[in-house]
């Protein structure tokens, strides 16, 4: 792969301590061991591995969220955001109020994120409802605005964590056509999917974590 790495990662290791019982001692499990490789500016970068196998734990290590136990994750200078299902919303915000916290959260100014909330609120198809406090949507409409934020806003480095399976296959679709735009662009996407068609269509490389 030519081009600048972005972001380095150099045998890195994590643990995290698992809690004993009353007679059990706690233990550290290593969820990632060994992990070496370059992130390129304009990559898209898949990744796949069976349920534990540290496929989250990765992501938050690129975005910084987590720090190895062992060996080094090096940001070149690049702006980094994770968009994880599970992401927090405010349940008793609007769509709205939680799109613009959601973008200030990804490093922009709120003038900046209102200024795209009309293309968001189009994207997640979620009309009337932009303005219904985030608790009164399905788990679905939810993914669909998490979504659309972060691929309206643009990080140097997106990392989706299995958000390309949300909602029903015509807004899967739409989901992907905006994917494709952005692997076109400058901008470099980490992505964890299930789905190894999915993986083997979209991205230029993968990593495959197996344990
Ligand atoms: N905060 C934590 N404390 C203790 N163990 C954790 C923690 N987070 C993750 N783990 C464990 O580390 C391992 C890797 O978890 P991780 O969520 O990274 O896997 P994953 O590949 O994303 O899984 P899935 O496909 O099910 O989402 C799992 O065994 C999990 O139980």
């Amino acid at each position: 792969m030519s081009g600048d790495a972005i972001i380095s990662l150099r045998d890195v290791g994590v643990r995290y301590k698992r809690r004993g019982g009353l007679f059990v001692p706690s233990r550290y499990y290593q969820a990632l061991e060994g992990i070496t490789f370059d992130l390129y500016r304009g990559e898209t970068l898949g990744i796949v591995g069976r349920n534990g196998a540290g496929k989250s734990t990765l992501l938050r290590l690129i975005a910084g969220i987590i720090q190895p136990d062992s060996g080094q994750v090096i940001n070149h200078g690049v702006t980094v955001s994770l968009l994880a299902l599970q992401a927090g919303f405010d349940g008793e915000l609007s769509g709205i109020d939680n799109a613009v916290i959601s973008g200030m959260l990804l490093g922009y100014s709120r003038y900046q994120v209102e200024s795209h909330l009309d293309e968001i609120a189009a994207f997640a198809e979620l009309g009337d409802f932009m303005e219904e406090p985030v608790k009164t949507y399905s788990s679905g409409m939810r993914s669909r605005l998490g979504f659309a934020v972060a691929i309206h806003m643009s990080p140097d480095v997106l990392l989706l964590d299995e958000v390309l399976s949300v909602g029903d296959q015509s807004f899967r679709q739409k989901a992907e056509k905006a994917m494709m735009k952005k692997i076109c662009s400058d901008q470099s996407v980490v992505f964890v999917s299930h789905s190894d068609e999915q993986i083997n269509r979209i991205s230029d490389r993968k990593i495959c974590l197996d344990r």
